[in-house]
């Protein structure tokens, strides 16, 4: 559902992907992972049509995410979550993506239940969200149209124990019905919870990939993304 081939990207100073290739199939979910600057927003958003890839190509449902009919419906994304407009609430940022999307308004309460976000925080403006209740909003966004593939950058970021527990769950349940889902991590114990897949990315490059139990052979993720990462532990230089 999700393929990355050869995908390379060059900034002015700085290679932040070098050939990565991997696939995220339908019904896991993959996390992607890697130290600080080893390119996996930028991959991220090549794939959602943020950002054009130098060389290579990334795909969803076999192609150019641009190129298909009705992108947000099929391809949920959720990126920075400080996306939304702090004057506004919630619920009405929720309704302005639902109409966007050309859904009808009973929507947005079933994706504030989904992330559980009550009807008396769904009506507080988002300036005075937590960390962990921007998240749950980005999630409910990215969930609006019933995607079939969830592309989530860091949605662990700021959760708290049983945030994580409900995320663990909400994505679980998501692959389980047959969404592919691709999401970058640091939380590495979050990750070994919750994922199928592992891709670790170091300095641009793919340092490894494969089931966890084909990755960790043993080890715990944590030992696995050291041994992988020692020497590309610093952004590209
Ligand atoms: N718009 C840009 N212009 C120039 N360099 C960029 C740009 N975006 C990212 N980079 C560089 O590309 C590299 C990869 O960055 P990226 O944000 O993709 O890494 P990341 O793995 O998501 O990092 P983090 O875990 O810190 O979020 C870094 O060296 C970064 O400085």
């Amino acid at each position: 559902m999700i393929e990355f081939n050869h995908v390379s990207k060059v900034y002015k100073e700085v290679k932040a992907l070098d050939d990565v290739s991997f696939t995220v199939g339908a019904g896991s979910v993959t996390a992607f992972l890697g130290p600080n600057g080893a390119g996996k927003s930028t991959a991220l958003r090549i794939l959602v049509g943020l950002s054009r890839a130098t060389s290579g190509s990334a795909t969803v449902f076999g192609r150019a995410y641009a190129e298909l009919d009705g992108p947000a419906h099929r391809v949920g994304t959720m990126f920075a979550p400080n996306a939304y407009h702090p004057g506004r609430t919630g619920r009405e940022s929720l309704t302005l993506g639902a109409m966007t999307l050309g859904l009808p308004r009973r929507r947005v309460d079933e994706v504030l239940d989904l992330v559980g976000l009550t009807h008396r925080e769904s009506r507080r403006v988002v300036k005075g969200y937590s960390l962990g209740m921007r998240q749950r909003l980005g999630v409910a966004h990215a969930l609006l149209g019933r995607p079939g593939v969830l592309v989530l950058d860091e949605p662990g970021n700021g959760l708290d124990p049983q945030g994580m527990r409900w995320m663990r769950g909400l994505l679980r349940g998501l692959a389980d019905s047959g969404c592919a889902v691709l999401l970058s991590s640091h939380l590495l114990h979050e990750a070994e919870e919750v994922a199928d897949r592992v891709v670790v990315v170091g300095r641009g490059r793919v340092l490894a990939q494969g089931t966890m139990d084909e990755l960790n052979r043993g080890r715990t993720l944590e030992q696995t993304f050291f041994d992988l990462t020692a020497g590309a532990d610093r952004s590209v230089a």
